[in-house]
């Protein structure tokens, strides 16, 4: 068997697999045995099986008492879990999804027209988003687990173990929400973005649903907790592109010609109700009808990625561009379903408003000793952290969300394998919602990848061009690399990446604030457009 030992062993017996990296402008697969793709496929995701497997075994009566259900019923889940994992180790095809669903047909057809349907030829995104539809699948066939998230006590763990960096940022916060001069509020845009990007570190799939805190190095616990604050200070040399400036400058204008816009346009149609929509929308559905040629509102959009403390500084950015009056509405783009272990649903959003509203945490941290202290000189005080502001926050949240200013939102879209460029062609509705926005800030690395197009590009690519004409708004990308594609790095910073750690891409331990300004005219809309 020829298994010879690269990073990990890599098996081109029974796998048609190659011992090779990904090369260049080619998407990655699992194929490519010197490439992250390939490990996650044999290794990572049949452990993230495992451990729900495990979850279910361990914790069959807490799931049964809350979801009203049997012991056949954890027993038929585990079964059908245990299978997905069995097909993908040995590399079957995909079988199609047996849910009678308008959605699951959808992704029938994806399956039908694939080229390669088996997990380590087609390509890595579709296979892994594949691995997660298939797993809501097991849960959805069985009626008392439809509602049943395999990762929901990660996530809620995760939030706990945030509390005390949340607490700092919430104190930093409000330092940061009364109105405030240029200068001021653009350093203070910076250190949320810079926050949001740190707080992708956070990613239970990249540890393997293990705890992870802001502290570690490559994603594990660690005991001493830093605060994120000092940590965008520590961190500066890690970020890899910084176009950090350019994004406040560009987004505080554009929203600010907006603003003006929907002021002067009072008699423009204000967001015409389809027929069928006379009462309210639901939230998880804010339309843009098709007749809208001006957004209501000046409207920032986040396409989240994972729930806990990350959503947590998603959280304080948006209320950030609230109170400074940059705009006057954020929507949260969220997935429907469990995905990638720690992405955000609708109910990791509830639950981290509602946890930062009801919060307790107090620690009073002893000054450090001088060691020149003078004698009689008198201690420095200690430092207090406290949920005070978090819980503030918390019911500040709480009311944007019933108020409207707030809006959470739930396209298919974002749980379909579909990469970005794509979206006009599978969903020109969402592709439309979105090009309301001032912008739309992509979090983390799955999004980055979908946004390249799952293309390993030559990292001094250009972000436009890579974003192959996804231009719906301006593009801001914020992601600590994760997977082995990036663009936009200077020449020779990936050459130079690799003598000091081949290993570089694969740790979250580097960042890119990345940013295109470019974006689509809006149908109809030309004077708002040329804002
Ligand atoms: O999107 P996120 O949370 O930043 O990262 C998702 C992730 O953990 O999943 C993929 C592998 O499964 C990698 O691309 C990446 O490491």
């Amino acid at each position: 068997m020829n298994m010879a030992t690269w990073h990990w062993p890599i098996d081109t017996d029974n796998y048609p697999v190659m011992r090779i990296v990904t090369p260049r402008n080619v998407e990655l697969r699992g194929i490519f045995g010197m490439s992250f793709a390939y490990y996650s496929l044999i290794e990572r995701l049949p452990i993230i099986l495992t451990k729900v497997i495990d979850y279910l075994s361990r914790e069959g009566s807490k799931i049964k008492s809350t979801h009203n259900a049997t012991n056949e019923d954890i027993r038929n889940l585990i079964q059908y879990i245990t299978k997905l994992k069995n097909d993908l180790v040995t590399n079957k095809k995909y079988d199609l999804l047996t849910v009678d669903t308008p959605e699951a047909k959808r992704w029938n057809q994806w399956i039908g027209n694939a080229q390669s349907p088996y997990y380590f030829t087609n390509l890595w995104v579709f296979s892994e988003c594949y691995v997660y539809r298939r797993l809501r699948e097991g849960c959805e066939l069985i009626k008392s687990l439809n509602k049943f998230d395999p990762f929901d006590e990660q996530k809620d763990k995760s939030f706990t173990n945030s509390l005390e960096p949340m607490c700092m940022v919430a104190d930093k916060l409000f330092t940061m929400l009364p109105l405030s001069d240029k200068d001021k509020r653009k350093q203070d845009f910076i250190t949320l973005i810079k926050l949001c990007l740190w707080a992708n570190k956070c990613d239970l799939s990249l540890s393997l649903g293990e705890e992870v805190n802001l502290n570690a190095e490559g994603g594990s616990a660690s005991a001493t907790i830093v605060n994120p604050l000092q940590m965008i200070v520590d961190l500066k040399d890690m970020v890899l592109v910084d176009e950090s400036a350019k994004i406040c400058d560009t987004i505080c204008t554009k929203a600010e010609n907006m603003n003006k816009a929907i002021e002067a346009h009072p008699e423009e149609p204000q967001e015409v109700k389809s027929e069928e929509a006379q009462e309210p929308p639901p939230p998880e559905q804010i339309p843009c009808p098709a007749k809208m040629t001006l957004p209501q509102v000046t409207t920032f959009d986040i396409i989240c990625d994972n729930a806990g403390y990350e959503l947590f500084t998603d959280l304080c950015l948006a209320h950030f561009l609230i109170a400074q009056g940059i705009v006057g509405r954020v929507r949260f783009h969220l997935k429907s379903i469990p995905w990638f272990v720690s992405d955000v649903t609708p109910r990791d959003f509830r639950y981290v408003i509602k946890s930062c509203a009801d919060a307790k945490f107090n620690k009073k941290i002893p000054p450090e000793p001088k060691a020149d202290a003078a004698e009689g000189e008198a201690e420095s005080e200690p430092t207090i952290i406290n949920s005070e502001n978090l819980n503030r926050l918390g019911h500040e949240w709480g009311n944007f969300v019933e108020d409207g200013v707030f809006v959470i939102m739930c396209d298919d879209f974002w749980t379909s394998p579909h990469v970005y460029k794509d979206m006009k062609k599978y969903d020109p509705e969402l592709y439309r919602k979105l090009q309301f926005a001032v912008a739309l800030l992509f979090k983390g690395d799955l999004n980055y990848r979908k946004l390249l197009n799952e293309m390993n590009c030559v990292p001094t690519a250009g972000f436009e061009p890579s974003l192959q004409g996804f231009t719906p708004a301006p593009v801001i990308a914020l992601r600590t690399v994760k997977a082995d594609t990036i663009c936009g790095l200077p020449d020779g910073k990936w050459e130079e990446l690799n003598q000091i750690d081949d290993k570089w891409m694969e740790t979250g331990n580097y960042g890119v604030i990345q940013f295109c300004d470019k974006a689509d005219p809006l149908p109809g809309g030309d004077e708002f457009t040329k804002l």
